[in-house]
């Protein structure tokens, strides 16, 4: 406000919508499930939070009364601003783009980047009155690049509406029109920086690129009079997400509290489960040599022996982030990572997580009918999912059985007396096998979504759902549960009517604490398959079996220009280039049972194919036909 009458300059340039709260979580219950226990975790966090806490010498507006003392304090400000904004010049014609997952290239071209983003999630924080989360990571990609990502009040991604501001002030050039665009964010949302105090909490990943990048943020975080910045070290990007829910719920959002409370709602899933379940054999962890070693080894030790892990590609040695490793390339290329043998660890659990652990994907080699030699079998983020919805529904039918309720048949709601209809759905891309989609339709009778690319798009349609359920093939997804079909169970589950009710709604309340409720966790992840097949006392091949993945290839084709393809239909049509689809479609009709469809990637300089067919080789051919088909039409190189 006080600035507003200042800021009037220049052009009405944004064409942003009108700010609207996506804070779904507001409130401050606990969000512990069972009491935290004094942490032995501290050596789990790298750095203490006053490392990197230093408030900004900008003048607090607070303290001012009179109009012209106002004026010149905002002069100081705005000249302080624009100082440390000279400080981190932009690398000259390199345009950025929030993308699908926050701001990702080289890490040395970032820090101006980093640092404006760190003024926009200051102005986020005082526009909410919540804590805001910044995270420095480029997830998946190479060593050399990084990026940051901001974190919302309920621990989500950015709300898209500020997404266009973040593009905005990245872009808008040297530190001069860099203010005039944070000017006119703050005329636009009617920031108020008298009366409100922010706070951002920073973390990384375990690249090279981080600490100078950190401090980047650091800078323009407390550029911004009133905020602070809460530095939390190297974290994996769930944990941030946590965090900064836990903190705006009244928690105190440590790294401690959220190991003790995924491992306490472990323990309890163990105690609610059924008797004689016993583990299943130690499971081998790919940490992609990126932070997920570091915090692997905590949670196994948070776990007090209750799961065995063996911890591989922990790059304590120095060995290459995501390289020839990691959830990603295991995914993607489905061939095993490095220090993995196909006949040395034939037959035994795998899971590969990612380099700033958001993601999980199940392997495990053996014997293949087709061939002799042991191959790999993956069990992505469908199967997962499936894993996931089959358990949840179990406990559902379990409730409705013992209340002699209905379930509800044009789409999985059963009803419970006293709360009513349970809305129960899973939300997937174009990119989930269309076996998945099947079985979670036709085996599980469940209603199925389809989004864009990015979580942003799944956690959105997830979150309508009283219980949702998200997950990207590549493995990155979670179980959101609605604030109030939590605390209906935590206050009606124990007068259920028979034992099973009881423990029903009991194991559903420790898997809201379970998994992560802010955003796709790997750690959590791995606690829930581990939990679900010991409770089926199932092992890995066995859960397998549940569906046959139709063959499918995912291809890159780099063009001169990925902005020139858009899309339609979930991403599924090219819209921009007729001919392109109608050529897609030509070919996709000369294989059995085969699907195919091009976008352009949000986090690398790429076009994505990817292609469906009934065997193998005919979904590599269609994939190659059509990654032909974007080379000749959509401009090649
Ligand atoms: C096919 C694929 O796996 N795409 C990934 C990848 O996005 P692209 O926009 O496709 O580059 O990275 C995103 C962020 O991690 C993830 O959300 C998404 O699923
Ligand atoms: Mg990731």
């Amino acid at each position: 406000m006080l600035m507003n009458s200042k800021f009037l300059s220049s052009a009405a340039f944004l064409t942003a919508k009108p700010f609207a709260s996506n804070f779904r979580h507001a409130g401050s219950s606990q969000i512990t499930l069972a009491a935290v226990r004094l942490s032995v975790f501290a050596s789990c966090s790298s750095w203490s939070s006053s490392s990197l806490s230093r408030n900004s010498s900008l003048p607090p507006l607070k303290s001012v009364d009179t109009s012209l003392a106002v004026l010149e304090m905002d002069r100081d400000r705005l000249s302080l601003l624009r100082d440390a904004a000279a400080e981190f010049p932009p690398p000259p014609g390199k345009k950025f783009s929030y993308g699908t997952a926050g701001f990702r290239t080289d890490g040395s071209l970032l820090h101006s980047t980093v640092f404006r983003t760190g003024v926009l999630a200051a102005l986020r924080s005082l526009k909410t009155e919540k804590v805001i989360g910044l995270v420095i990571t480029a997830s998946h990609n190479q060593e050399a690049d990084n990026g940051i990502k901001v974190a919302d009040p309920d621990g989500g991604m950015l709300t898209m509406d500020w997404e266009v501001y973040a593009d905005i002030i990245a872009n808008a050039g040297d530190a001069n029109l860099f203010v005039k665009a944070v000017e006119e964010i703050v005329k636009k949302e009617d920031i108020q920086f008298g009366s409100a105090s922010g706070k951002v909490l920073l973390a990384r990943d375990t690249r090279r690129s981080g600490p100078s990048l950190v401090e980047a943020a650091r800078k323009g975080i407390e550029a911004v009079s009133g905020v602070s910045a809460e530095g939390k070290g190297v974290l994996t990007t769930p944990q941030l997400h946590w965090m900064v829910r836990a903190t705006n719920k009244g928690s105190v959002g440590s790294e401690s509290e959220y190991f003790d409370t995924l491992s306490s709602a472990f323990r309890s899933l163990l105690d609610l489960g059924p008797s004689g379940v016993s583990e299943r054999g130690p499971l081998i962890v790919d940490c992609s040599n990126g932070v997920g070693a570091e915090k692997v080894t905590c949670l196994q030790r948070s776990l007090e022996g209750l799961n065995d892990m063996e911890i591989r590609n922990t790059g304590r040695n120095g060995e290459i982030l995501n390289y020839l490793v990691g959830a990603d390339f295991v995914q993607k290329e489905k061939v095993l990572p490095q220090n993995f043998d196909a006949v040395r660890d034939e037959g035994k659990r795998c899971v590969s997580i990612d380099g700033d652990a958001d993601r999980l994907v199940y392997f495990y080699t053996g014997q293949s009918v087709t061939e002799l030699t042991p191959v790999l079998h993956l069990l992505d983020g469908d199967k997962i999912m499936a894993l996931f919805a089959a358990f949840i529904a179990d406990q559902l039918r379990s409730i409705v059985n013992v209340t002699g309720s209905a379930v509800k048949q044009e789409s999985f709601a059963p009803v419970i007396p006293g709360y009513g209809a349970v809305k129960f759905g899973v939300v997937q891309t174009a990119y989930a096998n269309g076996a998945s989609t099947r079985y979670l339709q036709q085996n599980l009778g469940l209603e199925v979504v389809l989004t864009p690319t990015g979580v942003k798009h799944l956690h959105e349609k997830a979150a309508a759902y009283d219980i949702g359920i998200y997950f990207e093939a590549n493995g990155h997804g979670t179980v959101l549960f609605r604030d109030s079909f939590v605390h209906w169970l935590k206050k009606n589950g124990d007068t259920l009517p028979a034992v099973e009710g009881k423990l029903a709604a009991k194991r559903l309340e420790a898997v809201s604490e379970l998994v992560n409720q802010a955003v796709g966790d790997a750690l959590s992840g791995i606690l829930m398959v581990e939990l679900i097949l010991r409770y089926q006392g199932w092992s890995i091949q066995q859960w397998d079996t549940i569906y046959t993945d139709l063959p499918s290839r995912q291809l890159k084709v780099k063009v001169l220009d990925r902005s020139v393809i858009t899309t339609t239909a979930a991403e599924t049509r090219v819209k921009s280039i007729p001919q392109l689809q109608e050529a897609i479609d030509n070919e996709v009709e000369k294989y059995e049972a085969g699907r195919a469809f091009v976008r352009p990637s949000g986090t690398e300089d790429v076009v994505r194919v990817y292609a469906e067919a009934a065997t193998q080789e005919l979904a590599d051919n269609l994939a190659r036909e059509v990654g032909l088909l974007v080379h000749q039409l959509a401009g090649g190189v």
